[in-house]
């Protein structure tokens, strides 16, 4: 589906400001090497190993990230977020389910700054199924709760369990980007009280799912992509119902309540590529109300 312009520069920020451009490059997010993100070794479809920095020897988050973090989650940059939400061009999908597209992509320097101590305070991790299989996609959160999956099955925890300590808290910038997105779709007072981030190596995909462990399905889910471009699956109620397959792209936002807070949903696997925010992969933040 191709449905707009190329996007803007990708290191292009919305406010313009030498702090909020974060000095990780190349790949934005993550700088030279994603390893840092991870607390285990990160795995593609095949299953292939990679490094990461084990947890208890993580040293401090760098001085020059917690400047650029702190930079970017000034109140003024949330209200200029959420202005820029407030404005956004939303095409409906289906019953309950709205695109903004691009939305983000002026915003991209300052998500890189405030997600990178997130990340590092709770690092990305594949989690056990209850089944006893390693979860592809691997996975952290920040906000009062966070989705959890291991062999006692799903659940929202309010400590990550790798640390003992509460997950890092949301930074204001994204919780501004949440509540409007959701509101400029049709469902205001939405208060995310989670995050859960997904990140996507080539060759993992989601399979086709329903977001049943949050308490009041009355909120929606907010949906916020960045880096490749992904082909998101939007189907029914029944899990063989027929489904729609939109294209992703950096910086879109979807939101889905109402009649398709229920519906099932998945991502195709992942196609090889680079991108200069995330280098080869795709990171997907979904906001939630989940206790
Ligand atoms: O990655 C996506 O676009 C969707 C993620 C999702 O469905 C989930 O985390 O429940
Ligand atoms: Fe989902």
């Amino acid at each position: 589906m191709s449905r707009r312009p190329p996007t803007d520069p990708p290191h292009a920020d919305l406010f313009g400001d030498a702090a909020c451009v974060p000095a990780a490059r190349p790949g934005l997010l993550f700088g030279d090497d994603p390893a840092w993100a991870f607390a285990d070794a990160p795995t593609d479809a095949a299953g292939a190993p990679g490094a990461a920095v084990a947890h208890a020897a993580r040293p401090p988050l760098p001085a020059a990230w917690a400047a650029e973090a702190r930079a970017a989650d000034e109140p003024a940059r949330a209200a200029a977020a959420t202005a820029l939400v407030d404005q956004a061009a939303c095409t409906p999908v289906a019953p309950g389910a709205v695109l903004l597209p691009g939305l983000l992509t002026p915003l991209a320097g300052a998500l890189a700054a405030v997600l990178r101590p997130l990340l590092w305070q709770a690092p990305l991790r594949h989690l056990r199924t209850p089944g006893g299989g390693r979860m592809a996609v691997a996975t952290s959160n920040a906000g009062a709760l966070g989705w959890l999956s291991d062999a006692r099955g799903y659940r929202y925890a309010s400590q990550d369990p790798l640390s003992g300590r509460p997950w890092p808290p949301l930074p204001a910038l994204l919780d501004a980007i949440a509540r409007a997105a959701a509101a400029r779709a049709g469902f205001p007072g939405f208060a995310p009280d989670a995050v859960l981030v997904n990140l996507y190596r080539p060759g993992v995909g989601l399979g086709l799912h329903q977001d049943r462990d949050e308490r009041d399905a009355a909120w929606p889910i907010v949906s916020a992509s960045l880096g490749l471009p992904a082909r998101f699956r939007l189907g029914g109620l029944r899990r063989d119902a027929p489904t729609q397959e939109l294209v992703l792209q950096h910086g879109d936002l979807l939101v889905f309540g109402g009649p398709a807070r229920r519906c099932f949903h998945g991502v195709r696997p992942l196609a090889a590529g680079h991108h200069p925010w995330a280098g080869e992969h795709r990171l997907n933040l979904t906001f939630r109300r989940a206790g």
